[in-house]
């Protein structure tokens, strides 16, 4: 388990991490989000014990990184694949990486298989696609067989191949009842990967909560076309939705269902040209958590009405 409590970090003025207490549990994916520059590298880094918090702690099973006896045999992490020696062979990387961790060469063979890299280990790792380096990355990871294994940004440059290969492998070790937490500034890339999301805006938590909860939470809309948008609009106002023009005659309705937009149009002999019931999207609840492309929310309505929702 990872926990952290009241996590600070400061760079001079900037304030990376504002105040974060979370836990991070076994047995499940935990997707931990936020729009670039949130504070999700600085945070894992201080789990990590490769930045000092300016106040606060981050402990993985009970104890501080640093202090954990053989770390890198219980927890595995990927921070930056590009932080490799271009020149060195995929193998090589995995060597360098094992040796200074007192793990044995077979191993290294073991990873590279695991991670579809089994004919790639003479491979210079300048040559090495972007994908295959972020395999290589998570090869590295994997070494100690950790318990936790923390990733940032881990399906980045990856193919859709390799994006379905990621999940199915964070979803295997979650299952083993290993602690996974992977970072992600992107919501629909975590929907189909986390069982729970962590979402930061600013360095500050804004949500807590599992996947399937969030998705419960997400407005459901239908789109609607008709030659007639004045006369449905009215007719579905005053039967309690909420259409709102979407152009073109076109509407975008809330607060009702598909059958029931069409129930009420036939009724009334409104002529419906498209009737799309579209599945709220949890992209939707990611910006209206953080804020409008990327940006956290202004002011206490659009953070204080979040925290209210979705952080315990
Ligand atoms: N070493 C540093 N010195 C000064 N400021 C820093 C340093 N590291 C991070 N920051 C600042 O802290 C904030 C959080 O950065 P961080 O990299 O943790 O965000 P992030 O959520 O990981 O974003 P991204 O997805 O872009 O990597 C940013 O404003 C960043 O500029």
């Amino acid at each position: 388990m990872i926990a952290v409590r009241e996590l600070v970090k400061r760079y001079g003025g900037t304030v990376a991490v504002d105040g974060l207490t979370f836990t991070v549990e076994p047995g499940r994916v935990t997707g931990f989000l936020g729009p670039n520059g949130a504070g999700k590298s600085t945070t894992l880094r201080m789990v990590l014990g490769l930045d000092a918090p300016t106040s606060g702690s981050a402990t993985v099973g009970g104890m501080p990184y640093r202090d954990l006896p053989s770390p890198t045999r219980r927890v595995g992490a990927l921070l930056d694949p590009g932080a490799v020696e271009p020149g060195r062979t995929a193998r090589g990387h995995l060597l360098w990486q094992a040796r200074g961790a007192g793990i044995g060469r077979a191993r290294v063979d073991e990873v590279l298989g695991l991670v579809g890299l089994a004919d790639r280990g003479g491979h210079r790792i300048r040559h090495l696609s972007l994908g295959m380096r972020q395999r290589l990355g998570i090869a590295g990871a994997l070494l100690g067989d950790p318990g936790v294994l923390i990733l940032d940004e881990p399906l980045n440059g990856l193919d859709p191949e390799g994006i379905v290969w990621v999940r199915r492998l964070l979803r295997g070790f979650a299952d083993e009842g290993r602690t996974v937490l992977v970072s992600s500034h992107l919501m629909n890339e975590m929907e189909a990967t986390a069982d729970h999301v962590l979402v930061i805006s600013r360095g500050r938590l804004v949500a807590d909560v599992g996947i399937a909860e969030l998705a419960a939470g997400a407005r459901e809309r239908v789109e609607v076309a008709t030659p007639d948008p004045g006369g449905l609009s009215a007719l579905l106002a005053r039967a309690g939705a909420a259409p709102a023009p979407a152009g073109d005659g076109r509407l975008e309705v809330t607060g009702m269902d598909a059958a029931r937009v069409g129930e009420l149009a036939a009724a009334h002999g409104i002529v419906l040209h498209a009737l799309v019931p579209v599945r709220a999207r949890l992209e939707d609840a990611f910006i209206r958590l953080t804020g409008q492309n990327g940006r956290a929310a202004d002011g206490a309505a659009g953070e204080g009405e979040a925290e209210g929702e979705w952080v315990r």
